[in-house]
């Protein structure tokens, strides 16, 4: 099932600055957009000492409520500034954000920006690498679409209205499936029929991979000691939730699917269901297949669940007794149990179970119950340290402790832009 990469031309996860090195004066700035189904994330970066010059956050996009936060960072950093009102869609989003860039003095147009790189979710089997966009991975993107319906277009969006800006400048993309494309045919291939599944290309993908390949490097960074020596568990629950198991820093199982809908309980999305509750809705319920799947997609989860997808209100509602707030908890955890013990059984050997995003990385309960009774697997939070807040890596598992339990922040950003600079500044290096 694998398919050469016509397209790639470095290799993933580069050290900060790897590449060929840039001339001298080259330009070493890099702008990263992160579009999901409803925000923008970004990050300006220099590459010369990977420092971020501004960040700042688009959210509720399309809604009256859209929210715009910036944060300066150059020079010692500036005012965060925040902008509230309707914006309307990812393009309009955009050229908020580079107003903003601007009024700092760090436009697009400045000759300092090296590349800009782009998060797109769905690469298919075709993009095992960063890749310098043009109009075939353009259209590549948009074939995948389908199977990634609230992020790609977003994706695609963000890549367009930046083009626009900049159609001088190289815009790289960096795909959440590159890091999954090492999953053995075993637990990447469903068990369906042969030549339905490759005449539709169905398969496990996977997503977050960016996040699960820098986390899983930094959790190894903390235990002292090198990727290839450590087996890892990686939890990332932000609002889409995955698990994967990294094995000597190559994944060898995720838990997202085809799409970004299989696996964990996630804020809106059901994640594992049995397959036969989409067909029995449609011949039994009057739903379409559309109706389904915004069901599994938004209306599902959490939210689904008790009405509300971010966990520190969950959280809030189950301190005040509130059954279904406690029920939705309760589900979210067995899930994401039952992970870890696959992913302990698929590793043999674990020597850290990492916590990160939005809810890994700040909700000291989710970790906590996600353990709670693994004691014999050697698995054990020390609620002392579990309870700490801090947005440094560490480890919150007591000494005695066979595998380190750890909460490891993401920057996917931060990835994308080591990714892209490197992919250009090599390009560079060859010209
Ligand atoms: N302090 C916190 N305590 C508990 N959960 C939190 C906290 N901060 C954020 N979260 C959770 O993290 C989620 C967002 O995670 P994030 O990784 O930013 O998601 P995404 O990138 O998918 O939008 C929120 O919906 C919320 O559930
Ligand atoms: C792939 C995916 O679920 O992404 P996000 O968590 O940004 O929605
Ligand atoms: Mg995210």
């Amino acid at each position: 099932m694998t398919q050469p990469s016509p397209t790639a031309t470095t290799g993933p996860s580069p050290a900060p600055g790897a590449g060929a090195a840039p001339g001298a004066g080259a330009p070493t700035r890099v702008l990263v957009l992160n579009s999901g189904s409803s925000s923008v994330k970004y990050q300006l970066l220099d590459m010369k000492d990977g420092g971020r010059l501004a960040l700042g956050l688009v959210e509720r996009i399309g809604e009256e409520t859209s929210r715009l936060v910036h944060t300066p960072l150059l020079g010692g950093g500036g005012e965060k500034r925040e902008k509230h009102g309707p914006i309307a869609d990812h393009a309009a989003a955009l050229k908020a954000v580079a107003e903003e860039l601007a009024a700092d003095g760090l436009g697009l147009d400045s000759p300092e920006l090296a590349v800009i790189g782009h998060r797109v979710v769905h690469g298919g089997l075709r993009f095992t690498e960063p890749t310098v966009i043009d109009d075939a991975v353009l259209a590549e993107i948009e074939r995948l679409v389908p199977v990634a319906p609230l992020h790609n277009p977003a994706n695609l969006t963000g890549i367009r209205t930046a083009m626009s800006l900049r159609p001088d400048l190289p815009q790289v993309a960096v795909f959440d499936t590159a890091f999954h494309t090492t999953m053995p045919e075993w637990a990447a291939r469903y068990a369906i029929d042969v030549e339905t599944a490759d005449a539709h290309r169905i398969r496990r993908y996977g997503f977050h991979g960016t996040s699960h390949a820098y986390v899983s490097r930094e959790t190894a960074r903390l235990l002292g000691k090198a990727p290839e020596e450590v087996n890892v568990i990686v939890l990332h629950l932000g609002n889409g939730a995955s698990a994967s198991a990294v094995a000597g820093g190559r994944c060898v199982d995720t838990s997202m699917g085809l799409t970004p809908l299989e696996g964990l309980v996630m804020g809106t999305r059901s994640g594992d269901i049995d397959p036969a509750v989409t067909f029995h809705l449609m011949r039994n319920a009057d739903m379409s297949a559309e109706d389904v799947d915004v069901l599994l997609n938004k209306r599902s989860g959490l939210v689904g669940l008790c009405g509300d997808n971010d966990m520190r209100e969950i959280r809030r509602r189950i301190d005040e007794g509130d059954a279904r707030a406690a029920l939705a908890f309760d589900i979210y955890v067995h899930r994401l149990k039952k992970y870890i013990g696959a992913y302990y059984a698929v590793l043999g050997r674990v020597d850290a179970v990492a916590f990160t995003a939005g809810v890994g990385e700040n909700a000291a309960p989710v970790r906590e119950a996600a353990v709670a009774g693994l004691e014999e697997l050697g698995l054990a939070v020390d609620a002392g340290l579990n309870a700490e807040r801090s947005d440094e890596a560490r480890i919150v598992s007591p000494e005695y402790a066979r595998v380190a339990v750890a909460v490891v922040p993401t920057d996917e950003e931060l990835e994308i832009a080591r990714q892209s600079y490197a992919l250009v500044s090599g390009l560079a290096g060859e010209a």
